[in-house]
């Protein structure tokens, strides 16, 4: 098993992405610790799937745009754990807007959860690796959204610009610690981050015909890539991303 032995920490891991990914980690013999900001059933449920697995699994409640989210969340991970080999910075959030009329708490809300959280997560999990001393991984679910833009995405995109950014910066900062940090570029998966948007049927119908794979993702499809990422199979993949988007960036005609 890939990551046999292996503790993986995911943040915003009750649904979506994260719940798939925390749970296929476990799958592949990890044990897990999940953040999650509100939904405890959600959370509860996981944590019984990766139990159910033969995995440890603990989940601690936490809005990620606080910093000190970052620092509790490491310590109790620790604390149930024992260490932090993998991070996966998965916490996210995309509110649909025009760019024109934009609130202000909108746009700061989207900056706080996915980048300035994504930053002190990122921040505390390294110093528990370097406290550690044999290394890790970490992996920002950053978007396809890195490389190009969305109408009703301003405030969202450059988020996830900015998370592959500083995958790219930290991948310096850490390498003499053998830590390494890759981003992983989803392109439109399906979860509850864009059901509302989803539900035109014209604009999924319109989605679905620019992927050469021919469907939109699923959360499961975020599973092997993160766990390659996590795994000693990626020991010298740093500074690096990972479309996983059914080829739908180069289907330019
Ligand atoms: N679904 C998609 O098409 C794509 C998603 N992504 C990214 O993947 C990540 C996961 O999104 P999905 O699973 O799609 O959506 P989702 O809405 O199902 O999951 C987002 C998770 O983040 C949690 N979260 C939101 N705000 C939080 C906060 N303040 N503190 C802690 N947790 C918080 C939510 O509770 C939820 O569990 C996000 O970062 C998103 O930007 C990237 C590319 C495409
Ligand atoms: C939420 C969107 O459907 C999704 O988020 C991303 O990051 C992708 O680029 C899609 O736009």
């Amino acid at each position: 098993m890939l990551l046999e032995g292996k503790t993986v920490l995911v943040t915003g891991a009750s649904a979506g992405i994260g719940r798939a990914v925390a749970i296929g980690c476990a799958r592949h013999g990890a044990n897990v610790a999940l953040n999650f900001s509100r939904d405890v059933d959600g959370a509860n449920a996981a944590v019984a799937e990766i139990e159910a697995l033969g995995r440890k699994g603990i989940a601690v409640q936490g809005d990620v745009s606080d910093p000190a989210t970052a620092t509790a969340f490491i310590a109790k991970a620790v604390e149930a754990l024992g260490r932090v080999d993998v991070f996966v910075n998965n916490a996210g959030i995309c509110p649909f807007h025009a760019f024109l009329d934009m609130p202000v708490d909108t746009f700061e809300r989207t900056m706080k959860v996915n980048l300035h959280g994504a930053y002190f997560m990122v921040q505390a999990a390294a110093n528990q690796m370097v406290k550690q001393g044999d290394g890790g991984s970490i992996i920002a679910m950053s978007s396809i959204s890195a490389l190009v833009g969305g109408e009703y995405q301003t405030h969202y995109t450059p988020t996830k610009a900015g998370l592959h950014s500083l995958m790219q910066s930290v991948a310096i900062a850490l390498g003499k610690h053998n830590i390494r940090c890759n981003s992983l570029f989803p392109g439109t998966i399906l979860t509850d981050i864009n059901k509302d948007d989803l539900a035109d049927q014209a604009k999924r119908t319109y989605m679905e015909g620019r992927i050469p794979l021919g469907r939109l993702g699923q959360p499961e499809d975020l599973v092997g890539p993160t766990v390659f990422l996590a795994s000693d199979l990626a020991q010298y993949v740093t500074g690096a991303s990972l479309l996983v988007d059914g080829g739908a960036y180069v289907n330019l005609q």
